[in-house]
């Protein structure tokens, strides 16, 4: 119980943090071409660990299956004899210790490429088929509400299992092969046409049901759990200070400098009246900003570099939320704050100009 636990939660983060990651470097990230492509490498990525877990849980469970079949059989039989292979694996740990003595490292591997290829088009759909069906389904404002974030994400789960469900039973049996070294299948063409063979196409969908009605209600929760985590981590109170700038430049010894050695002509024009009039109107928050104390306006600027970075991620799922909010330093604070040396060069050049006037 604690390792799928675990497990899930562990994948989970590696799917929505690459994902996340991937969405806010790609270029045009809201289109739903990047939203599947970030999708496609998340799940590459999270395969590489996905696999050597489900062949463990792959093969406890099947010890598990065939230990009571063994019980029962043994029970009506009153001999105990069989039951020795009862207790062959005694952890997932010890799974994995036996993988290895038996058959090797690469014995953990086993299947991994037919994981890949069930979660590259698996995660390419989740991912799109939600931002599809949140899109669509989002209000007027663009607002997304829970039902919508539940419904669409219990649908996405549900469609991208519906799609590679007839490769993840070729995964199923190709992972549940090979226990103790005697292997039935030659590899996944193999697996996949004697499966076909000998139990007709309906075996693809095996199964399909049961897996579909697991799928809604956990992809639902994901997305909700996802959604409303980084809605949490972004959540800031709004910025009603229309002066806020003037603070950015007093904390940026550095901007003002800069600003100062533009050349004139360059700088903006204050010459009309109503400029000037604006202008002027700034003064007391200029005054008042430069009273505060050199930590102060420090705090405020690595305050607002925080805030510029969590502006980034938009309600569009797939941003990461900025979990290391309180940190906020490295190169994307950095390269946000870049973003808004254009605002903070104007403040400063209008800062400049009136300082030149008083
Ligand atoms: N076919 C897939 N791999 N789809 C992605 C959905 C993954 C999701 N964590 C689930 O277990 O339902």
């Amino acid at each position: 119980m604690s390792s799928p636990m675990a497990g899930v939660a562990f994948v989970n983060a590696i799917v929505f943090g690459v994902h996340g990651n991937m969405v806010k470097h790609i270029q045009n990230p809201d289109s739903l071409r990047s939203q599947m492509f970030c999708g496609a490498v998340a799940g590459f990525s999270q395969s590489i660990v996905t696999s050597p877990m489900e062949l463990v849980k792959t093969r406890v469970q099947l010890q598990t299956e065939a230990c009571v079949t063994t019980k029962s059989l043994s029970c009506a039989a009153t001999s105990s004899s069989t039951v020795t292979n009862c207790s062959s694996y005694t952890s997932p740990v010890d799974c994995i210790r036996k993988i290895v003595t038996t058959e090797g490292w690469r014995g953990l591997f086993r299947g991994q490429l037919i994981t890949v290829f069930r979660d590259v088009p698996g995660f390419s759909s989740y991912f799109l088929s939600y931002e599809y069906m949140s899109r669509s389904w989002a209000s007027a404002d663009g607002s997304v509400s829970p039902a919508v974030v539940l419904a669409a994400g219990g649908f996405a789960g549900a469609f991208s299992w519906l799609i590679t469900y007839p490769i993840d039973m070729v995964k199923s049996r190709l992972q549940a092969d090979g226990v103790g070294g005697v292997s039935k299948y030659r590899g996944i063409a193999h697996c996949l046409k004697t499966s076909v063979a000998t139990e007709g196409a309906g075996v693809l969908f095996r199964g399909l049901n049961s897996s579909l009605i697991r799928a809604f209600p956990t992809n639902a929760a994901t997305f909700a759990v996802v959604t409303w985590t980084i809605k949490t981590f972004q959540e800031q109170p709004e910025q009603d200070d229309t002066h806020q700038s003037w603070r950015d430049i007093l904390a940026n010894g550095d901007a003002l400098v800069q600003a100062a050695a533009i050349p004139t002509p360059l700088q903006l024009s204050f010459t009309p009246e109503s400029s000037w009039r604006s202008a002027v109107s700034f003064l007391p928050q200029v005054m008042a900003a430069s009273a505060a104390t050199e930590e102060e306006q420090e705090e405020e600027h690595q305050e607002t570099r925080c805030r510029c970075w969590q502006r980034q991620g938009t309600a569009v799922l797939g941003r990461l939320p900025n979990l290391f909010g309180t940190v906020c330093k490295g190169p994307e604070a950095f390269t946000c704050w870049r973003a808004r040396q254009e605002d903070v060069f104007a403040a400063a050049r209008l800062h400049h100009n009136l300082s030149i006037v008083l």
